[in-house]
């Protein structure tokens, strides 16, 4: 048996977006197959347009085509696969894009390497049971990150998935699934502040203006930077305390002692490192392409004592750290609805994409229809 759904499927690369014209990105009908075992069906309720979507359509991230885009979302359990018995018809999930096993030796790291069985499975475009259950006129169509949200049905891993309470609306659980666990995590998985300690976020979008919100709620004094002054107005409405260009806060020798680069840009990765104090930790969030490279002196690390880690969805335990997300939600710590700057139709997807080339969204929101 399958659903018919309509999705959003990447056609080809496109190298030269933004603003070529092109439109690489079409809405199909396509065939989705029943939940196998230890997946379930979903309605998509919301999903977010974040920088990773655009790294595929632009070839930044090298993926299998025709794939099936989206990866940050929200949705309704409309059916159980065999054996599934931790959740329930009408249950509503946060997906997270990366299936976490929890028994294979990157799952023992308490979130700090990631899953081995569902990073190779989302190399695949696959789903980790094997295989895609997307289908168009025959052809294979891949899933991304073991997700594909741009649609109005997806078929998931149970791994894919953390369930939360109906309070929780569907654009806030949407966003909790990349740009908070990615941001957040790397503030409080990977940066560790202490009491006290500043956080320095470089690249404000979603992902960098989530870590914005995370460090806030966590009582931290946040300084935000980016080469758009626009998001630097709006990082202050958000609650940083300072915001600087990068040319502004290297001048003026602004510091912290952790710093996360979201940005995704090798030169940001430069400024993250040289805003870090001696004895710091410089979080890195940012997917540059392949061949970027950045360059850094050896001496600022050791004779300095910094350190470098790298982070993959903020280090986290998804069903450990989305509880978390949502206690300081709860309490009115953390207005994660706030990241959402527009919401957009599904055939609008091609605008979206340039419009966040452009830096000219935090998180686009795609709403569906929810009357059953
Ligand atoms: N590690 C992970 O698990 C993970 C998860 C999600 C996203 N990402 C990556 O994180 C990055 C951010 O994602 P997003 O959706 O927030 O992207 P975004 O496009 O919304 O935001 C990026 C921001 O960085 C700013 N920027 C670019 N170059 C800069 C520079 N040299 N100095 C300062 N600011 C600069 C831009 O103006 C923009 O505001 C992307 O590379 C994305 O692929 C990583
Ligand atoms: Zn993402
Ligand atoms: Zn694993």
């Amino acid at each position: 048996m399958t659903t018919s759904i309509r999705g959003v499927v990447l056609e080809r690369t496109d190298a030269e977006r933004p603003f070529a014209g092109s439109r690489p990105l079409t809405v199909s009908t396509l065939a989705l197959d029943d939940p196998g075992p230890g997946e379930i069906l979903l309605r998509i309720e919301a999903a977010g347009v974040c920088h990773s979507d655009l790294s595929v359509v632009d070839g930044n991230r090298v993926r299998p085509v025709p794939m099936l885009l989206g990866h940050e979302a929200a949705g309704i359990v409309e059916g159980l696969g065999d054996g599934v018995d931790s959740l329930a018809v009408g249950d509503r999930v946060v997906m997270t894009f990366l299936p976490r096993c929890g028994e294979c030796d990157h799952c023992r790291t308490d979130g700090r390497l990631p899953c081995r069985v569902g990073s190779a499975a989302n190399n695949e475009g696959s789903l980790v049971g094997g295989g895609s259950r997307l289908h168009r006129d025959g052809e294979t169509v891949h899933h991304h990150l073991g997700v594909s949200a741009f649609a109005t049905h997806a078929v998931v891993s149970t791994t894919s998935v953390v369930r939360v309470d109906q309070d929780v609306p569907a654009d806030v659980a949407a966003l909790l699934g990349c740009a908070v666990l990615t941001g957040g995590g790397a503030v409080l998985n990977a940066g560790r502040p202490r009491e006290g300690d500043a956080v320095l976020v470089v690249g404000l979008g979603g992902v960098g203006m989530a870590a914005v919100l995370v460090a806030k709620a966590t009582g931290h004094r946040v300084i935000g930077v980016d080469a758009l002054p626009s998001k630097l107005s709006l990082a202050l409405d958000l609650g940083a305390d300072e915001v600087y260009t990068p040319e502004e806060a290297e001048e003026k020798v602004v510091r912290a002692p952790v710093v996360i680069e979201a940005a995704g840009h090798p030169r940001a990765f430069e400024t993250a490192v040289a805003l870090t104090t001696p004895g710091g930790t410089t979080v890195t969030v940012g997917l540059p392409r392949p061949d970027a490279r950045s360059s850094i002196s050896p001496l600022t690390l050791t004779a300095e004592a910094r350190t470098i880690v790298g982070s993959y969805l903020g280090s986290s335990v998804p069903s450990r750290d989305i509880p978390t997300y949502v206690d300081l939600w709860r309490k009115g710590l953390l207005p994660v609805e706030r990241l959402v700057s527009s919401t957009v139709p599904l055939d609008r997807l091609n605008e979206a994409m340039d419009a966040l080339a452009a830096g000219d969204a935090l998180r686009q929101l795609i709403v569906f229809d929810t009357t059953p």
